[in-house]
């Protein structure tokens, strides 16, 4: 019997090896046959590896990179090619929206990332999901959670999330990181499943599967992170760190995918379950089945801490950065909210801080590059040949750069672009809307988003001034989801009155 499972999955191994190298074959040739067809510039490539040795790293900052070749090869689309694969990158406002947004039926396919969808299993999040029914309804059922009214609906959460925030910033500023992961991970386990976490800094395995989750999309979400990506028969290879790094992953992204669900459900069979998440309202309404629900769930649960926790690390950095930001908001705060805690009624009288919260999401974006999408039918734009099948890159750091849209000194945070002399929003000024991505796949979270960020913010500046002893390097991680590296922060309440305010707020 195992000589017979030994031989047949060597058979297995043999085959798949063939086929794809076959395909490569195929794709290489094919690409050949496209280089005639004025392709869009891009730097030379070698036969068979294409570009593949000199691709930016994803440990860099590939979207820096492609910005530069945009300049140099005097294109806002490049091409490129790794072992026979198509790369089409974006990195213009111009041709995103030609491509992406208004051609999104072409361009809503996900590539099939054999690291992401096949060795960590994470097949079931609609994020990396084909653009087919089954991704549909995912979104559909995603959406009736996280669209705007529902969003509206859960600010009695978000105001309670924050309030916990804002007493743990009160009483450890020094593990600011800690508490951040704590409230958005904590808000969106309530909102999805209806369960608690422990209290900031205690382990917690919830927090923990998510951070996990975290990892594997921020370290494997970009194509071509990991070869077997571009190359899948490596797959068979049993060994190696990328195996190694998969085989964790699956780990906790299956624990993401099955436990927060199943408690529910439990509890749901004993009775006495308050029907107020995400799950247990569908699981109580029956509209969908059971799968889809649970995949859906999980994969509001894994993505949503993952960015959020990124911008508010940012709005942090950057008020260490550029001090005078602050004491501005601060003067709005003071005039508006006189001594309170700034709440959602306050938001339209705010301008400057939705311009902060604008510039936070558009001066270091969480998500640099977007997800992947690929084209599924062959493409033109301008004179250049886009072939189907192309994994197609959109480079939203570089929109979010783009001095035509946001002015002069795109590098500098300024929420001040988005104001007019006056001090109104000025809604001229493009909403720095390439941080949610594009076309279809744009990001169903985004409200939810957006509307954590505003309270933190507000309120965090309202209660507390920010500074720091030593001035912060202002690095990043890389990768699909980039984070501020680690930095230091004094947080102190700014009145006496506020620190009484925030401790009672634990009391509530
Ligand atoms: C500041 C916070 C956030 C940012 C910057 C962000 C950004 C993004 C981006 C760029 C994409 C890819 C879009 C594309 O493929 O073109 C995306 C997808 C997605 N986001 Fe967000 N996101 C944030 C928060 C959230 C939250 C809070 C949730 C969940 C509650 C969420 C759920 C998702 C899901 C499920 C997808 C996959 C959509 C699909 O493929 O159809 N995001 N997000």
């Amino acid at each position: 019997m195992s000589s017979y499972v030994l031989l047949d999955l060597s058979t297995r191994e043999l085959v798949a090896g063939a086929a794809t190298f076959l395909a490569v074959l195929l794709y290489f040739s094919r690409s050949t046959s496209d280089r005639s067809k004025n392709l869009p510039p891009g730097p030379r490539g070698l036969p068979i590896l294409g570009n593949w040795l000199s691709l930016p790293s994803s440990a860099g900052n590939p979207w820096e990179v492609y910005k530069q070749w945009s300049r140099q090869y005097g294109s806002d689309i490049l091409h490129l090619n790794a072992f026979g694969t198509d790369l089409i990158i974006v990195n213009s406002h111009k041709a995103a929206s030609t491509l992406l947004e208004r051609k999104s039926a072409l361009y809503s396919e996900r590539p099939r990332m054999t690291m992401i969808n096949e060795l960590i299993n994470l097949n079931w999040h609609f994020g990396f999901m084909n653009h087919g029914d089954t991704w549909r309804t995912h979104r559909k059922i995603f959406a009736q959670h996280f669209n705007p009214t529902a969003t509206i609906g859960l600010r009695s959460q978000t105001t309670k999330w924050n309030n916990v925030f804002l007493n743990n910033i009160l009483n450890s500023p020094k593990d600011f990181f800690t508490h951040i992961q704590h409230m958005a991970s904590g808000h969106s386990l309530e909102a999805t499943f209806g369960l608690q976490v422990q209290p900031s800094g205690k382990a917690d395995p919830f927090i923990g599967a998510a951070t996990e989750a975290i990892q594997a999309l921020r370290s494997a979400g970009l194509f071509g992170s990991y070869l077997v990506d571009y190359l899948p028969f490596l797959k068979y290879i049993p060994f190696g760190s990328f195996q190694k790094d998969a085989a964790q992953w699956k780990v906790s992204t299956d624990i993401a995918v099955t436990v927060p669900f199943n408690l529910v459900k439990d509890a749901m069979s004993k009775g006495g379950v308050e029907m107020t998440s995400m799950a247990s309202r569908l699981l109580e309404n029956g509209t969908f089945n059971e799968n889809d629900i649970r995949k859906t769930t999980s994969a509001a649960f894994a993505n949503g801490s993952a960015a959020t926790v990124s911008a508010i690390q940012t709005f942090f950095l950057a008020m260490l950065l550029y001090p005078d930001v602050p004491k501005r908001a601060q003067t709005e705060l003071d005039k508006i909210v006189q001594g309170r805690l700034p709440d959602f009624s306050d938001e339209a009288s705010l301008p400057y801080i939705s311009a902060l919260v604008k510039e936070v999401l558009r001066w270091n974006p969480a998500v640099p590059l977007a997800f992947p999408h690929q084209l599924t039918q062959d493409d033109t734009y301008e004179s250049y040949h886009l072939p189907a099948g192309s994994v197609v890159i959109p480079n939203a750091w570089a929109m979010l750069q783009d001095t035509s849209i946001y002015g002069p000194d795109t590098t500098v945070f300024n929420p001040s672009r988005f104001l007019k002399p006056d001090g109104s929003l000025d809604h001229s000024v493009k909403d720095p809307d390439f941080t949610w991505g594009f076309g279809r796949r744009v990001c169903p979270g985004k409200h939810f988003a957006e509307s954590v960020m505003y309270l933190v913010v507000a309120t965090t500046l309202a209660a507390f001034d920010i500074s720091s002893e030593e001035r912060p390097s202002g690095e990043y991680t890389s990768g699909l989801i980039r984070y501020p590296k680690p930095f230091e922060c004094v947080i102190k309440p700014r009145t006496e009155a506020y620190r009484e305010m925030i401790t009672s707020l634990s009391e509530q």
